[in-house]
């Protein structure tokens, strides 16, 4: 009954603690609100980032404006403390900290990285796995689409990171990597501990379960990189010169097998790489169609919907529509990328896959691309996703090949949930991994 008791007190404690803390940021915060929807009761808008006035920019214009002609005072990143102090103390997560040396560090080497990238090194690697992706495309009908894309994208970059190729997907090391880079995801959410909204909690001592929990992911983690480095290192695992001389080796699949998304697309390969040799990186120039594929998936569904928090450094005042916005230093900047790329005004019927959006009238890209799909900005003076050659170049070239060998269509089966025939489904469940009986979209050979 006493344990009980003490129980109550201790929540009662933490509760008081947390409101006067609550209220105490509330109070600070107050003095320099920035227009936006006003907090819960209370609580205020300490669940989205304590005590910092949080901007969601949903026009490209004003996100270029700010996060990159003024990238000087845009580019830091926001501290959430379970990450800072708990999960992450080293800064190994340089993505997510802000300019210090560990980042500048690993942006060099991600730079040099991307030199062999663009100097089309990696490419004999990324044709390989994207080979390897259609032939399980094959070998199962498709069934299992949603694990082959997933493990297509997950081999290309750790064999062009650590030389791990994965060909299976059902690989230890390749199942440990997901599961933690998962679990990092997860603790790095801000609702993840509440360590990010009541950091005071932190000073009781001993075992408390928010450390236990951070010390696990972190020791799992270290042991992973570590392991993943020493076999890059000691030779161990084959590099991307060995997958250049694979590549060449395997066989092609069938011509027969060869089929098309569309008439466009069809036309286009059919013409450029026709049917006795797979496409490759140098047809790249001269398959518009297939790039503007490429735009429109970025486009489409982005994959970095609401974009990765900037923080400001300096305070700063920002024009937009002829009204004048006071953005203090420490904000919260988020160019949220799905409203950028679903803007009306941009895109006429916004949410329908069209790729020739991105073409003129003699079927050729249009001057003046510009996405927000990689974000904004610089950082240790490099814009800002170091990872855009390879990412791509994979793009281009597994959706080059699926469209060489596919024919893309909804399927003639009914749909197992309704029965009834498909129909074009433009929600997000068209691309859940946990659709079991039954998929949407079907491969047809
Ligand atoms: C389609 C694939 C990819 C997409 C959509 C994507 C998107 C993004 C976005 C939106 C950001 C945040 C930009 C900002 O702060 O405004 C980012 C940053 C970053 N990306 Fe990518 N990315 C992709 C592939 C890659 C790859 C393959 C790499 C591997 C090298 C990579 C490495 C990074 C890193 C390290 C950062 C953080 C850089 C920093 O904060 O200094 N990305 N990416």
């Amino acid at each position: 009954m006493d344990g009980l008791r003490l129980h109550f007190v201790t929540a009662a404690a933490i509760a008081l603690l947390g409101g006067v803390y609550l209220l105490r940021s509330r109070m600070v915060s107050r003095a320099r609100r920035p227009p936006g929807p006003s907090g819960l009761p209370l609580l205020g808008n300490v669940f989205q980032v304590p005590g910092k006035p949080v901007f969601l920019i949903g026009d490209i214009r004003l996100a270029k404006e700010v996060l990159e002609k003024r990238s000087n005072k845009f580019s830091s990143r926001p501290i959430i403390p379970y990450v800072r102090y708990h999960v992450d103390p080293a800064q190994v997560y340089w993505a997510f900290s802000k300019q210090n040396k560990t980042h500048f560090v690993a942006r060099k080497l991600t730079t040099g990285l991307m030199a062999a990238v663009r100097a089309g090194e990696t490419e004999p690697l990324q044709q390989f796995e994207a080979l390897l992706n259609v032939t399980h495309l094959l070998d199962d009908g498709g069934e299992n689409w949603f694990n082959h894309i997933d493990r297509v994208s997950a081999s290309m970059v750790l064999s062009a990171a650590f030389g791990l190729h994965c060909p299976t997907g059902k690989e230890s090391d390749l199942k440990e990597i997901v599961a933690c880079i998962a679990e990092g995801l997860r603790l790095s959410n801000p609702t993840a501990s509440i360590m990010n909204i009541l950091p005071f909690l932190d000073i009781i001592p001993g075992p408390m379960p928010w450390r236990i929990q951070a010390r696990t992911h972190r020791k799992r983690e270290d042991a992973l990189y570590d392991k993943l480095i020493t076999r890059a290192v000691s030779g161990e695992a084959s590099g991307m010169n060995t997958w250049a001389a694979a590549f060449t080796s395997k066989d092609k699949p069938e011509g027969d097998q060869r089929r098309l998304m569309n008439q466009f697309a069809r036309r286009e390969i059919d013409a450029i790489v026709g049917e006795d040799r797979l496409p490759s990186f140098k047809d790249r120039p001269r398959l518009p169609f297939v790039e503007a594929i490429v735009r429109e998936t970025l486009r489409w569904r982005p994959a970095v919907r609401l974009g990765v928090p900037h923080q400001s450094t300096a305070d700063d005042v920002v024009e937009y529509k002829g009204k004048e916005y006071f953005i203090p230093k420490g904000s919260i900047i988020y160019a949220v990328t799905w409203a950028i790329e679903h803007d009306q005004e941009r895109f006429e019927d916004h949410d329908s896959f069209q790729p020739d959006r991105f073409l003129d009238h003699t079927n050729n890209l249009k001057p003046g691309y510009e996405t927000s799909a990689f974000g904004y900005g610089r950082r240790a003076d490099i814009t800002v996703c170091p990872g855009i050659p390879f990412a791509e170049r994979t793009l281009w070239i597994n959706i080059a090949m699926m469209l060489w060998t596919f024919n893309i269509r909804r399927s003639d089966k009914p749909d197992p949930k309704t029965g009834l025939p498909f129909k074009y489904d433009a929600s997000d469940s068209a691309f859940s991994g946990d659709v079991r009986d039954g998929i949407a979209v079907r491969f047809h050979f």
